[in-house]
């Protein structure tokens, strides 16, 4: 058997007149965190749905594999093999957490004792013991992900989608998922984790894809990613918004963020490359009220690869 618990030729999807996936071709080692990262409406939910056989290739596809088996010709297989979770929930918000698990217990045939005893098990494992008998509708978003992912893993699948796990979440509920995926990647099990934040691709992932308007524009470690781009990046912040325009005018190729009233000017942040921007600044008499240099990160990688497209990081969405 191949070591790959994914892979993927040729993928392709379109609505109507409209391609969503371009032909992309994926593969994820065994027991690893394969990230596909994207802005929205990049096509990633699309790719997961596909490759969890919730919906069809394009018939001009290429063969795609999941846990050794084919798509087109053993969808029933892929399915015992997999576990799903994400924008999709699978929670019933009006039966309480252990109902839900036991429900999935059913779902999974296992007999009425077995079934208690996993669902005991996974509830206490992901910190929902106390909430168990209360009505789902009741839990907060990072404790609804947490019953998501532990009623997937009653079925004990070795390959897990995870679309979009952290969105909406809180910094200290973001990290409490982080920890959770990176225990089930130390168990074996594959992920296949789909994100909108870098940083979330950056912590997590062994590989990492970039989807781009329905294709892969760039594929490795986030190291092999970063050294894609040849520099980092300044930026300006600015608190008056003439300023904010007047430099946004006058400085050519930058990235502005109008609502922060900042710009990411792509720079080495060398002594000269910083002298001359300043000096440029200056000479218009425009004074930045912030100044930060970053050495390459993913977010130049996806400015770089993605042109203008412009993706949230968790931190600052969350910090204020
Ligand atoms: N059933 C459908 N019919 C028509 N268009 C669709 C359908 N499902 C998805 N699309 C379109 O396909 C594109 C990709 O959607 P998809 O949900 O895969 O993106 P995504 O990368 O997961 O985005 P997000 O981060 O917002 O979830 C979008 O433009 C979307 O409008």
């Amino acid at each position: 058997m191949s070591d790959a618990a994914i892979t993927a030729h040729d993928l392709r999807k379109s609505y109507g007149g409209t391609t969503v996936l371009d032909g992309i071709d994926l593969t994820v080692p065994r027991g690893t965190i394969f990230s596909l990262l994207g802005p929205n409406g990049a096509g990633k939910t699309t790719a997961v749905k596909i490759l969890s056989t919730l919906i069809p290739p394009d018939p001009g596809s290429g063969t795609l594999r999941v846990g050794g088996h084919d798509l087109a010709t053993d969808p029933q297989a892929v399915r015992a093999a997999i576990g799903v979770t994400g924008q999709f929930s699978a929670v019933d918000g009006l039966i309480t957490g252990e109902e839900n698990m036991l429900l999935m217990a059913d779902l999974h045939h296992l007999p009425r004792r077995e079934g208690r005893r996993v669902a005991a098990e996974l509830l206490e494992r992901f910190d929902l013991t106390e909430a168990a008998g209360k009505p789902a509708s009741t839990y907060s978003g990072g404790m609804k992900r947490r019953l998501d992912i532990a009623m997937t893993l009653v079925g004990d699948p070795r390959i897990i989608f995870l679309d979009e796990p952290t969105t909406g979440l809180d910094p200290r509920s973001r990290h409490s998922m982080w920890q959770i995926i990176r225990a089930l990647v130390a168990d074996g099990v594959t992920v296949l984790l789909t994100t909108q934040y870098l940083e979330e691709a950056d912590e997590l992932a062994d590989r990492i894809a970039v989807l781009n308007d329905g294709k892969i524009a760039a594929e490795g470690t986030a190291e092999e990613l970063k050294r894609l781009v040849p520099g980092g990046h300044v930026r300006l912040r600015f608190t008056d918004p003439a300023a904010y325009r007047g430099a946004r005018a006058a400085l050519g190729g930058v990235h502005p963020d109008d609502e922060a009233l900042a710009l990411q000017i792509p720079s080495g942040g060398s002594q000269r490359e910083l002298h001359t921007l300043l000096g440029r600044l200056d000479s218009l008499g425009i004074e930045a009220d912030e100044l930060t240099v970053h050495t390459p990160d993913l977010d130049d990688v996806f400015f770089a690869l993605t042109g203008d497209a412009v993706i949230p990081s968790p931190t600052e969405e969350n910090a204020r």
